[in-house]
């Protein structure tokens, strides 16, 4: 098998995988607002209205002129009461002020609110009620100015943007009801080999119980989709074949693991290559090194490799930036940056996921304590930490205190 990229850099690998997601990127659908969550903006959206729409008062108090306040207290009238809803067109006058409520319109010509508790009531003056406030009120205290949060026509959410829910309920204020996001990929997932078996059936000598789909379906769900597990592939080329072009001309994304590496029973690459295109296969990273990228009918396919922590590593390295590429996101995922609390000291050249607990010191220093147990059959390790250091590429002695990359994952 020859004819496409082999060995690569990880960076290589997922530029490759960026670059073939994106061409293959899905198509927009508009969406009720309240089903956009998660999803990722296909275009950009200007503010059709200012935030606050109108200057509006933050406190429940009285609304006045500055002009008519002076040292000590100085009496009001209370001319009116404008509560938060429909405004109801008051205007303050010389020595006037008006009863308002937090978020209700200012009536015109009042500029400044002295909130409720700072000022005095008395009733039944013959002239009307009358409100003692302090004179030390500065302009504008207790007013929110109309577009001071937002202009009209402002930038506020771009295309490549995840949809938050503080950027959705942004997206509300501004009374916009539904927004053009990329269509969610349908995912269909595949655990390979012969030895696996369900849990809660019982284990023949040699044979493991499947703990990759699990891991598979639970990584998907929590990035926001809808993944469909298939029936286990067993080790026969022809069995695979039928499964992998049946879910090609069905789903956006094939995600496969087990059955890509060396052995006689690997038969992903070889489906791959016959009825489809490999984008690369193997890739320079531990764990995951034999994983497989590319193309068949109308799906793109990841073959990850079947140990569990190299499931774990591969999708998060690179199986995450194939979904974002489909979803067009083009906002990066967080990383962060930790002190190492032991040293590492890697002698191979390919780029390392460790298996970390990553937490915040009592000086407010993030770090990250590697765990000790190596081997990419050791789920456990990836149980007990909740972040990936990432190693660079080449040999490595990092000494503890160094800052290395971490990708957090719970
Ligand atoms: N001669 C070579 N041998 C191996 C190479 C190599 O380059 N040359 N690569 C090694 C590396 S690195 C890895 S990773 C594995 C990957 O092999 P495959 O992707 O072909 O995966 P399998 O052989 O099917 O399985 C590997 C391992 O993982 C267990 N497994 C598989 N699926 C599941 C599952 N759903 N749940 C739990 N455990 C699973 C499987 O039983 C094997 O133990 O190959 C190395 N060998
Ligand atoms: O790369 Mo394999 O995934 O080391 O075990």
């Amino acid at each position: 098998m020859t004819g496409f990229p082999t060995g690569l850099l990880f960076d290589e690998a997922l530029a490759i995988a960026r670059e073939v997601s994106a061409r293959h990127r899905l198509e927009a659908e508009t969406l009720a607002l309240s089903r956009t969550h998660g999803r990722v903006l296909a275009a950009d959206l200007r503010a059709p209205i200012a935030l606050p729409p109108f200057d509006n008062s933050a406190m429940d108090g009285f609304a006045l002129r500055h002009v008519d306040l002076h040292e000590g207290e100085v009496p009001l009238r209370l001319s009116g009461e404008q509560f938060a809803g429909r405004a109801l067109g008051l205007t303050v006058g010389e020595g006037e002020c008006v009863r308002i409520t937090t978020g209700a319109p200012m009536p015109a010509g009042a500029d400044t609110v002295v909130i409720k508790e700072n000022a005095r009531e008395e009733h039944a003056r013959i002239d009307g009620d009358q409100v003692v406030v302090p004179g030390d009120i500065a302009l504008g205290a207790n007013v929110r100015k109309a577009g001071e949060d937002v202009a009209a026509g402002d930038l506020v959410l771009s295309a490549g943007q995840w949809l938050s829910p503080a950027r959705v309920s942004l997206a509300a204020s501004l009374g916009v009801s539904s927004l053009p996001v990329t269509r969610k990929p349908t995912v269909a997932v595949f655990t390979s080999g012969d030895e696996l078996v369900q849990p809660g059936m019982p284990l023949a000598p040699g044979e493991i119980y499947d703990s990759n789909r699990d891991l598979l379906m639970g990584l998907l769900r929590a990035d926001g989709l809808e993944p469909t597990a298939w029936p286990r592939l067993p080790d026969d080329p022809r069995a695979v074949e039928i499964a992998l072009r049946d879910a090609a001309c069905a789903f956006d994304l094939i995600i496969t693991c087990g059955a890509v590496s060396a052995g006689e029973k690997d038969h992903i690459p070889s489906v791959v290559e016959t009825f489809g295109q490999i984008h690369f296969w193997k890739v320079r990273m531990k764990p995951g090194m034999p994983l497989l990228f590319g193309s068949m009918d109308q799906a793109r396919i990841l073959g990850l490799p079947g140990n569990p922590v190299s499931v774990f590593a591969t999708y998060l390295g690179l199986g995450r930036a194939v979904i974002d590429g489909l979803q067009g996101r083009t906002e990066p995922r967080p990383m962060e940056w930790a002190q190492l609390v032991a040293p590492i000291d890697k002698s191979h050249p390919r780029r390392e996921f460790m298996r970390a607990q990553v937490f915040c010191d009592e000086r407010g220093v993030l770090r990250a304590d590697p765990n000790p147990a190596v081997g990419s059959h050791r789920l456990r390790a990836v149980a007990d930490s909740n972040a990936l250091i990432i190693v660079p590429d080449g040999p490595q002695r990092l000494a503890a205190g160094e800052v290395v990359q971490v990708l957090r994952y719970a």
